[in-house]
């Protein structure tokens, strides 16, 4: 009798999967890259990948438009969430910690914000002083682990120096880290024949953007500049897992331009404005740039604007393909939060 129920609850999540998800992986079908890492790499025709990049004319880099990109993913992540709401009556929930008062922090902040709104995510806030101490920030993180209706949690980085970031990554929970910095996830991402419960979204987004804009991976001198755990790490680690041949760059690595410049692929998480040069870049190179700098300007509408680590009009006489910035990587890295959420959610509603 109980074998018999458990059996019809089974078929009947099954029979809910099978209505819900069109594809045979129900795990965010509308996402090309990283969710099902290639131990070995297999290319896929149904993915409008293209052999090659394509050059624009007159010389200049195509802009790999990550503005639509993400705006395509997060129409599909709306229409997945109010298909399960429908369903089942339950949504995905994104807790967000923010510490002290950095504007660029609080920036970030509303944009996640709102791009939940938009797809029919729900949201929690906890802020704290910018003087909290450790204690009070991991009590806050703690109340959010044993939360059920909670599905995600992020801890805005920095934090303030009196706060040691790795201790209080380690309180997050591992099923709900949808920023993938646990080191059960970041390890996991790093090891063969394993895989994370979550990838950190901007090394996800650059994948996705990448594969997008049909560029091949496999066997390909990347160059990651950057080693920290929210871009150049996971970034490098993931780019080893779709088997490019990686090498990385940071602050000690001398004549840094000697080895950019014979890379394929780079990606620059150096976090120094228009620090990579054109003279960096190899002709035909794919740059995909990760700084976000608000840079100070009296004469724009905010009193300041936004530029990447790349020098753009330098950069897109060599290379092949260029990201701008802002309208790149930045917000797909917030459509695979939005992503990384739904997936945990459809985790916890057996969905998954
Ligand atoms: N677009 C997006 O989606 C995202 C953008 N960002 C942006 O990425 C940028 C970097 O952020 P974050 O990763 O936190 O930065 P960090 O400061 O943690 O990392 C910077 C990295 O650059 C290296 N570096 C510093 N100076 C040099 C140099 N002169 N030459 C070569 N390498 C150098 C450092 O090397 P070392 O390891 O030796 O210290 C370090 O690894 C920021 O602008 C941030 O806003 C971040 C997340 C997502
Ligand atoms: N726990 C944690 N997780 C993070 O993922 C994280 C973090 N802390 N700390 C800071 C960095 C930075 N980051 C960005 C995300 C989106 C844009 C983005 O959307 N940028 C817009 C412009 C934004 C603007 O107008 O300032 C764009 O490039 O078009 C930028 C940067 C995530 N980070």
């Amino acid at each position: 009798m109980r074998s018999g129920c458990t059996a019809s609850v089974v078929l009947w999540r099954r029979m809910l999967k099978r209505a819900l998800f069109s594809s045979p992986h129900p795990s965010s079908s509308y996402i090309i890259g990283p969710n099902y890492l290639p131990d070995v790499w297999v290319q896929n025709n149904n993915t409008g990948r293209r052999s090659g990049v394509h050059y624009s004319t007159g010389h200049n880099a195509a802009k790999i438009d990550g503005k639509s990109i993400a705006q395509e993913i997060r129409l599909r992540i709306a229409s997945e969430i109010s298909r399960i709401k429908s369903a089942i009556g339950k949504f995905p929930k994104l807790a967000v910690v923010l510490v002290g008062d950095r504007r660029d922090s609080h920036t970030f902040i509303h944009i996640k914000l709102k791009a939940c709104e938009e797809v029919g995510i729900a949201t929690s806030v906890a802020e704290l002083p910018e003087n909290c101490t450790e204690n009070e920030l991991v009590h806050v993180v703690s109340r959010f682990n044993e939360d059920p209706t909670v599905h995600g949690i992020i801890v805005q980085l920095p934090l303030p120096p009196q706060l040691d970031e790795e201790h209080i990554i380690n309180f997050v929970s591992p099923e709900k880290d949808v920023d993938g910095f646990h080191p059960l996830n970041m390890g996991n991402l790093a090891m063969k024949a394993r895989e994370p419960l979550f990838i950190p979204c901007a090394s996800k987004a650059c994948i996705e953007l990448l594969l997008r804009h049909g560029v091949e991976i496999i066997g390909k001198r990347a160059v990651v500049i950057g080693t920290s755990k929210i871009v150049g790490l996971p970034t490098s680690l993931l780019l080893q897992k779709y088997h490019a041949t990686v090498s990385t760059v940071h602050a000690f690595t001398k004549n840094p331009e000697q080895i950019t410049c014979e890379a394929d692929i780079i990606v620059s998480d150096v976090g120094i404005p228009n620090k990579i040069r054109g003279a960096w870049l190899k002709q035909g190179a794919v740059v995909i740039d990760m700084g976000t700098h608000q840079v100070k300007d009296p004469s724009s509408q905010h009193g300041f604007h936004v530029t990447g680590d790349v020098c753009y009009e330098e950069a897109i006489k060599v290379a092949a393909a260029i990201t701008p910035v802002p309208g790149g990587v930045g917000p797909v890295t917030i459509s695979m939060l939005l992503s990384n959420t739904l997936d945990s959610a459809k985790r916890a509603f057996r969905l998954a």
